[in-house]
């Protein structure tokens, strides 16, 4: 079944299970009174991975994928503000030790983690739900260090619980697997 494939941030880290390398999580501290709650979501000195230079605030409906992408540059680093996320993760680096790693991670507001993506490592964010998602990224806005594959592309071996997600314009015109690992490897630094 699909849903047995989806980990929760917080089981990968109590069972320590192997996610692709240099791909960071942590539960997040929230601090709860009377008037609501309180929760840090970024510390440099938690060395989570290249330091943002830019935050983001996404809204997603319900069904909505987006996704798959990768990029050469940039960092993506993640936590859910309302609603809950499948984050579908997948290591394209030759070098790396975690080549061809899949993941299917469970992010929910209700119980806060963060997650840093490095180059390298192919996402999706699938939304089941209406959900609000805060990330930051470690270099300015560039097109061109955009790159993905189709969202259902076997190679990425992704089983996402979804069969017709709402995608955008870029996400269905996406290209191939092979494609994005050509692309990715002739400006590649990791
Ligand atoms: C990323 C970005 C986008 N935009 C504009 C460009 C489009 O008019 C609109 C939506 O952008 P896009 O369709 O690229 O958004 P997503 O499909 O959610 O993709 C983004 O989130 C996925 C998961 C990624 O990994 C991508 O790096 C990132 O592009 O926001 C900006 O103005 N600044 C930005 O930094």
């Amino acid at each position: 079944m699909i849903i047995d494939a989806i980990l929760t941030a917080r089981s990968v880290l109590a069972e320590h299970l192997p996610v692709p390398d240099g791909v960071r999580i942590r539960s997040l501290r929230t601090h709860k009174d009377t008037r609501g709650d309180f929760t840090e979501l970024f510390r440099d000195e938690w060395d989570l991975g290249p330091r943002p230079l830019q935050w983001n605030m996404t809204h997603s409906n319900a069904n909505v994928l987006r996704g798959v992408h990768t990029h050469r540059w940039h960092t993506d680093y993640l936590a859910m503000a309302a609603g809950e996320m499948i984050l579908g993760l997948h290591d394209i680096r030759p070098r790396s030790p975690t080549l061809g790693v899949s993941l299917l991670l469970r992010l929910q507001a209700e119980d806060l983690h963060v997650v840093a993506i490095p180059v390298g490592v192919a996402h999706g964010f699938y939304f089941a739900e209406p959900a609000i998602t805060l990330y930051a990224v470690s270099h300015y806005f560039d097109g061109s260090d955009e790159l993905g594959c189709r969202w259902n592309a076997p190679e990425l071996d992704l089983p996402w619980p979804c069969d017709d997600p709402l995608l955008s314009e870029r996400d269905t015109t996406a290209g191939s697997y092979s494609a994005m690992i050509a692309d990715w490897q002739s400006g590649a630094r990791a």
